[in-house]
């Protein structure tokens, strides 16, 4: 199956309501205020965000105006090329991971609940599919049940985890994840970490103790810092990556739990907002319900309109 159908059916098939909703608004009618009355909506309801939703809509106004544009429909096209643009204006939006160095670390950031270790599993089982030699990192040290659940993954996907008892340091299991990676030749380390927000100073430390242990063995630092970021929650996690950033340089979010929400706009937000690029996106529990995030295949599922072109 191509890359697009798989995103694009795997997108459709979650059924998000948002996406259903916003093509819908672009029927063959003729654009009354109605119409920019339910653009409007349908964005803020999806979590574009107010600034954003009139940014769009001021924009589309203009270029119907300048087109001598008449029916929704014909702006179908138009607002997806917006989309794109606002998309694909922030850099790496998309772009597959950078696995260049030997060992190259992934550090999964995020909140507890936000869906870290289910991505690092799903993850694994991605890349060790694809030939690479992976190795898991329970650095999630917090919480014994999150050890017990990185391995339970790493025993389905066939990787190995690199692991100690519960409250040990975090960065030791991270020394420890390359040691055992420099030793078997292995090309990536995955490393689950703890999000307790609550503790923030401490976390903030352990993050930045783990970067700076990395960068002792590895000149070229982390490879990816990978956020993880729960769509059901909307823009409310905003604040948060922007805590977890101030720790570490963010390199992609991952969207998770997208195929359990109707807030579809928040990929827009976060672009716009956080200025982050998306990396992936979580469309189930499943393994295979991790999807390359493309921002074209994106926009026009959601408009449905790659057959008008
Ligand atoms: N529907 C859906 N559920 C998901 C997705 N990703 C993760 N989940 C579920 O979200 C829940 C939390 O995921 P975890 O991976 O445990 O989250 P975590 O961030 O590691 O949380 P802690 O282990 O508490 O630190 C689990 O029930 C996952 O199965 C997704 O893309 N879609």
């Amino acid at each position: 199956m191509s890359f697009f159908k798989n995103f694009a059916e795997k997108l459709k098939n979650a059924g998000n309501k948002w996406t259903q909703s916003v093509s819908n608004i672009f029927s063959d009618d003729p654009v009354t205020d109605d119409f920019w009355d339910e653009l409007e909506e349908s964005l803020i309801l999806g979590d574009v965000g107010v600034d954003t939703t009139e940014e769009l809509i001021t924009e589309l106004k203009r270029i119907m105006v300048e087109r001598r544009i008449t029916k929704r429909g014909e702006l179908k096209a138009e607002f997806a090329g917006l989309l794109v643009s606002r998309l694909e204006a922030v850099p790496k939006m998309g772009a597959p991971l950078d696995l260049s160095a030997k060992p190259s670390v992934i550090i999964m950031i995020g909140v507890n609940g936000s869906g870290k270790t289910t991505t690092s599993g799903k993850l694994a089982s991605q890349l060790k599919g694809e030939g690479k030699r992976v190795i898991m990192a329970a650095a999630d040290t917090f919480r014994a049940a999150a050890i017990e659940q990185l391995k339970a993954w790493g025993g389905r996907a066939g990787v190995r985890v690199v692991a100690q008892a519960p409250e040990s340091d975090p960065a030791a299991v991270v020394y420890d994840s390359i040691m055992a990676a420099k030793a078997s030749g292995a090309d990536v380390i995955i490393a689950d970490t703890a999000g307790r927000l609550h503790t923030k100073s401490n976390l903030m430390e352990e993050l930045s103790k783990i970067a700076r242990v990395i960068k002792r063995e590895i000149p070229e630092g982390p490879a990816e810092v990978l956020i993880v970021l729960d769509a059901v929650t909307g823009q409310n996690g905003f604040i948060q990556a922007e805590t977890f950033a101030k720790a570490m340089p963010v390199t992609g979010v991952v969207l998770t739990k997208f195929d359990n929400t109707s807030k579809g706009g928040i990929v827009i937000a976060i672009a716009d907002r956080l200025k982050m690029p998306i990396r992936y996106v979580g469309l189930g529990e499943g393994v295979d319900d991790l999807q390359l995030f493309e921002p074209k295949t994106f926009v026009e599922t959601l408009l449905d309109v790659r057959d008008a072109e």
